[in-house]
């Protein structure tokens, strides 16, 4: 049996139905893939659980009775007494947490993430992290920081490994953003509304503005990119902002009590469209030329785009074995159930590839 640690940072969405997904397989995975999952450390901003017994389902009551101050140190003393395999699993959208990663690799945790900060800081950063990862011999996991639970990282990645030349990858790359205006384009209501309930449903950031600047699109942009071995930042991506310049720097709360400043640009935007036309929300890399850039269009009704319904994500990928047919993924870009789904996937694919201990 192999004895896997999980430490989870963030108890939101994501981070609370990744646990009862674990706590609903734990029986699977034991008894199909001789994996033993356990969850021993649980942190959010400001509390800490550790547990040598592995959380159970009475996890929130227990959390919120035993947890302590957060120390960002509680989880390397704890670990350093087991020789168990870990993984710190990253469910929050801690720019902070994304600067301990290289700690957390020096302290013989393998790392699965949500979270697209870390790849998608410095190019110097990223390339730090993997030379750390490979010294040490530990595994870094982040397929859902594109698309949610579809494979696309994954898929790039393997295009890339095999010696394919990637050309390009456009669509809709954001489940919320897709939500948003494949509502608003066909509905009478106000934007601020379709806003709040796609925050409410879970698709959007913590803080919707991420999704509503473009800022959440460029990095699954730029993490794809790199993914193609394109050496590039953040700051050489185009990038529309739909957040009014005055909301761009409210507080969180403001822009929540203010949203519906964002009503009239947005309807004046929907009142140009032609019958057959909707708004989409689009990401366009060109790995050729170089070019990462995210912006509002008007596309056809009857396009690839025109038709997506719900919260669906829509790539396009060109390849040279894919150059005039594009390769195409297509399903729910953003959900808590999807995602913790694609973090347990990547926590399984680590636990696999993790030779056996055997307890004395
Ligand atoms: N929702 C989706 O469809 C998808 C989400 N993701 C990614 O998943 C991540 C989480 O999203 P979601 O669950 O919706 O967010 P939530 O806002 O629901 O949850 C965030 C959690 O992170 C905790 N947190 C914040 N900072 C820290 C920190 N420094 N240390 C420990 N915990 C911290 C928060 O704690 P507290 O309550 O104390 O503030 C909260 O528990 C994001 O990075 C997002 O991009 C990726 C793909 C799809
Ligand atoms: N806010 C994101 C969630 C997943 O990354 C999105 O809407 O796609």
């Amino acid at each position: 049996m192999n004895i896997i640690h999980i430490y989870l940072f963030g108890l939101g969405n994501v981070g609370s139905t990744l646990i009862k997904q674990i706590l609903e397989s734990q029986h699977f995975f034991k008894t199909h893939q001789g994996i033993e999952l356990k969850i021993v450390g649980l942190a959010n901003s400001r509390k800490v659980l550790t547990t040598a017994d592995g959380i159970g389902d009475d996890w929130e009551q227990e959390f919120a009775q035993k947890s302590i101050t957060r120390r960002s140190d509680a989880f390397y003393d704890f670990a350093s007494s087991y020789v168990e395999v870990r993984i710190a699993v990253d469910a929050t959208a801690s720019k902070e947490l994304s600067h301990f990663y290289p700690e957390l690799v020096e302290q013989g945790f393998h790392v699965v993430t949500a979270n697209k900060i870390a790849n998608t800081l410095s190019q110097e950063f990223y390339d730090n992290l993997r030379l750390l990862l490979r010294e040490r011999d530990l595994s870094f996991e982040y397929e859902t920081n594109v698309g949610a639970g579809l494979p696309i990282v994954d898929t790039i990645r393997n295009l890339h490994k095999s010696g394919e030349e990637i050309f390009a990858v456009n669509g809709v790359f954001s489940g919320s953003l897709g939500y948003i205006f494949n509502r608003f384009s066909e509905e009478e209501l106000p934007f601020s509304s379709i806003v709040l309930e796609a925050l409410k449903n879970g698709y959007t950031e913590p803080d919707p503005r991420e999704d509503l600047s473009g800022n959440d699109v460029a990095r699954k942009l730029l993490v794809l990119a790199r993914e193609t071995g394109l050496k590039i930042e953040f700051s050489d991506i185009t990038i529309e902002n739909l957040v009014i310049l005055d909301l761009q720097t409210a507080s969180a709360n403001q822009f929540i009590d203010r949203i519906t400043e964002l009503d009239k640009p947005l309807l004046h935007r929907k009142s140009l469209l032609q019958p057959d036309e909707v708004l989409r929300h689009l990401g366009k890399l060109d790995v050729v030329n170089k070019s990462l850039e995210v912006s509002l269009q008007v596309v056809k009704k009857d396009s690839p785009a025109g038709q997506l319904q719900g919260s669906d994500g829509f790539f396009e990928i060109y390849s040279e074995s894919y150059a005039s047919h594009p390769l195409v993924i297509k399903g729910a870009g953003a959900g808590k159930a999807v995602t913790a789904r694609g973090l347990l996937s990547d926590i399984i694919k680590i636990a696999k590839s993790c030779p056996i201990v055997i307890y004395k």
